[in-house]
């Protein structure tokens, strides 16, 4: 793993994927299709990128039951306690409503809604997460959404989707799920189809066209993020253990080609250790070759003059994820300005999130933990204001309402105050 000295360009900012030209032209002419030829488009474009020939692709109850037998038993406790684990953090998130009366009887409020509808796309292929079904259902339930519908392509060789997704989507409670991936699953979602109605908002990660789908989509419906790879950033000093220090780094380098993997440290000796550490480790992984690229092009062990250097380095990168291993990590807490999500202590390395602990995996990646959050509560509701103005609040206030309206030059705003004030 490369070793640098610290230079204020450190940035895991890759550049957006705006697909190629013709990329973004195929995306368009799927959505258009799917708009003109509803259901009959799905069935061709079903058989044309994924190779499976359905006559229907909505997920029967049977076959939901038939997934959760084939998943080992263990596994379905497994996934239960990381369901309520989720669940109970995403509990606490909830905000009520709230409507404040003042002495002239104006009433202002605040009533939050569950959206109607939401559909979470679950990329095919090994990206398959069952984990990921439970950080973007389990929400949306906990929000109140009524209808959570899920999208994923077909298996190519079974044409069937994996059975713990399906398990996971059961346990997290989303029944609605259709055999449809790529631009055609996002465009059923956003304009329907005879078998799907569509949804308010779409969720999920996938390819590139799925990617440039959602975008094309957005503003017809709501979407969460374009999500970007991976990426741990880890804040240690001497007292890290270099064997766990590159052990968190792999895991998310495991993930993606382009995932991100940074240590910052001021420690020259911790440094040198790690970066033996990740060589020897990455040997033994099954998904060594797409670690060792992801080491190799977006992987970095930044040697700084001091901690206080470190933690503004960190800042700077904004990371998914950023573990801190140091003797005390609480105490640098609050220096912490940007990070998706910040794992205290060698005993919370980043896979306690990605499964367990009850917070969002969905977390902003490329620097964009700047200005937004992991995915939450209130990604699945929207807030509209409450105003009653009193009679006397209006008469006491209308003539500066009047006035302000003229200021804009909008005469009809002044006399819809005015026109009451004279009765
Ligand atoms: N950022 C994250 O958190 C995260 C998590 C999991 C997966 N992912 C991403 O999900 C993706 C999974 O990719 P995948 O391809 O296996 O599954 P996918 O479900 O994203 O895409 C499969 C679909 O792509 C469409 N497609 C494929 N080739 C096409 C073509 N030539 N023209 C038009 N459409 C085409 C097909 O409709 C197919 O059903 C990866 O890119 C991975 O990085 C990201
Ligand atoms: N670390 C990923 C998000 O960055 C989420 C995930 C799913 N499964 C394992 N990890
Ligand atoms: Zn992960």
């Amino acid at each position: 793993m490369k070793i640098l000295k610290l230079n204020d360009q450190v940035s895991i900012k890759r550049s957006v994927d705006n697909g190629t030209e013709e990329q973004r032209a195929i995306v368009k002419g799927v959505i258009e299709t799917v708009r003109q030829n509803g259901d009959q488009a799905l069935i061709e474009y079903t058989e044309k990128f994924d190779g499976i020939s359905l006559d229907d692709f909505a997920v029967t109850q049977a076959e939901i039951e038939e997934a959760y037998g084939q998943v080992d038993e263990e596994i379905l406790e497994i996934i239960k306690e990381a369901a309520d684990n989720i669940k109970s953090f995403h509990e606490k998130q909830l905000r009520p409503s709230w409507m404040t009366t003042e002495e002239n009887g104006t009433v202002l409020g605040q009533k939050i809604t569950p959206l109607d509808s939401v559909g979470l796309y679950v990329p095919g292929g090994t990206a398959a997460y069952p984990s990921s079904v439970l950080m973007n259902v389990i929400p949306a339930k906990v929000a109140g959404v009524k209808r959570i519908v899920i999208t994923s392509p077909p298996d190519k060789k079974t044409g069937k989707l994996p059975p713990a997704v399906l398990a996971a989507a059961h346990i997290a409670g989303a029944e609605e799920i259709y055999k449809v991936g790529g631009a055609q699953a996002i465009a059923a979602l956003a304009y329907g189809t005879e078998t799907v109605a569509p949804v308010d908002k779409i969720t999920g990660p996938g390819n590139i066209f799925v990617a440039l789908a959602k975008r094309e989509v957005f503003g017809d419906v709501d979407i969460d993020m374009i999500a970007g790879p991976s990426e741990i950033a880890i804040l240690a000093d001497e007292t890290a253990q270099p064997d766990e220090v590159a052990a968190d780094l792999l895991s998310q380098a495991e993930h993606d080609p382009m995932a991100s993997t940074v240590l910052v440290t001021p420690s020259a000796t911790l440094a040198e250790a790690v970066s033996a550490e990740v060589k020897r480790q990455l040997a033994l992984l099954p998904r060594r070759e797409i670690a060792a690229q992801s080491i190799e092009n977006y992987g970095a062990i930044y040697v700084t003059e001091s901690m206080d250097e470190a933690i503004e380095t960190v800042n700077n990168l904004a990371p998914e994820h950023l573990e801190i291993l140091t003797e005390n990590p609480m105490e640098l807490l609050g220096q912490i300005r940007h990070a998706g999500a910040i794992f205290l202590g060698r005993f919370s390395p980043e896979p306690v999130g990605d499964y367990f602990a009850g917070p969002n995996h969905v977390l902003p990646t490329n620097g964009t933990a700047r200005f937004s959050s992991p995915l939450n509560v209130e990604d699945f509701q929207k807030k509209s204001s409450i105003l009653l103005y009193s009679e006397k609040a209006l008469k006491s206030n209308g003539e500066k309402i009047a006035a302000f309206a003229r200021l804009e030059g909008l005469e009809a705003h002044a006399r819809s105050i005015e026109t009451r004030l004279r009765k």
